[in-house]
């Protein structure tokens, strides 16, 4: 893959402070987020883990505006996220933030091409052939371009999506549950393939995953429970990951979850 300079910048790529979203009301009141303070690094691969319905997603969709958050701020690439209107929000995400999701989401009408350029043309923005080279050679797709997805494997599918990710070179990539679909091969293919994009090509990644071997491929691990954030793992490796779960222990009753061994514990926000 060829390493192209990532423009370094100042600070981290996204951030949350005091994030806060409830959902519903009165004595149905759900706290999905309960007072969550974050910094995403520039060039990092950040994986966000906890138990089911302990806030990931609402983390995710709100820090890439699909969700508006209760309380507190979000700043993605410089911009306040909660001060923008529906049609800035809409900008900000066609063009600075990419998605890849558990459902691959390609349009099985198109070629495998016209798919990763999909964001770009709907943008009404010329592609960077060099760029798509680049990218095209970093998934390993070069002889499928004109497939289309329902003559791609599951990963050669998930590849593809993260390709149309990439393309329009977005401040962050979100990806949920990116390998959730796929067998242990393709899951190979495809995190390496976003470990890559990080080292290589500079790119900021947030993925949320339940799979212990996917957030070993992460540079660092956040950990939540009840909407709170309760930990982090610096290069993490499946077995650190595994030993950090194993401390999680759901129903506990304080709602903070509890570790075996001395992860950070964040009442500031977490940082590298
Ligand atoms: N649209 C919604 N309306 C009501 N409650 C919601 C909504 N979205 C999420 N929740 C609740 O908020 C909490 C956090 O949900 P969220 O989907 O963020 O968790 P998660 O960690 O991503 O879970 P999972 O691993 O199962 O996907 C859960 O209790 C969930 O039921």
């Amino acid at each position: 893959m060829r390493a192209l300079a990532a423009d370094p910048g100042v600070g981290p790529i996204a951030s949350a402070r005091d994030l806060v979203k409830t959902y519903g009301r009165g004595e149905a009141v759900v706290r999905a987020l309960d007072g969550v303070s974050v910094d995403f690094a520039r060039g990092e691969l950040t994986a966000i883990m906890g138990p089911s319905g302990s806030g990931k997603s609402t983390l995710m969709h709100c820090m890439a505006g699909l969700d508006t958050p209760t309380a507190g701020t979000v700043v993605v690439d410089g911009e306040d996220v909660g001060r923008m209107n529906q049609r800035r929000l809409t900008r900000l995400r066609r063009t600075r933030l990419g998605f890849v999701f558990q459902a691959f989401n390609l349009i099985p009408t198109l070629t495998a091409e016209e798919n990763i350029r999909l964001p770009l043309d709907i943008a009404r923005r010329p592609v960077d052939r060099a760029w798509f080279d680049t990218v095209v050679d970093a998934v390993g797709l070069r002889d499928r371009l004109d497939h289309r997805p329902g003559e791609l494997s599951g990963g050669q599918q998930q590849r593809v999506a993260c390709a149309r990710a990439l393309i329009s070179r977005p401040a962050v990539v979100f990806a949920d549950e990116p390998t959730g679909n796929l067998d242990s091969r393709s899951s190979g293919e495809v995190l390496g393939f976003l470990r890559r994009s990080v080292d290589e090509l500079g790119q900021a990644i947030v993925m949320v995953t339940h799979d212990a071997t996917a957030a070993s491929y992460a540079h660092r691990v956040l950990f939540l429970a009840d909407g709170r954030l309760v930990g982090e793992l610096e290069d993490p490796t499946r077995e650190t990951v595994l030993d950090a779960l194993r401390g999680f222990t759901p129903g506990d009753g304080d709602g903070h979850g509890r570790h075996e061994q001395p992860l950070a514990q964040t009442a500031g926000p977490v940082t590298r």
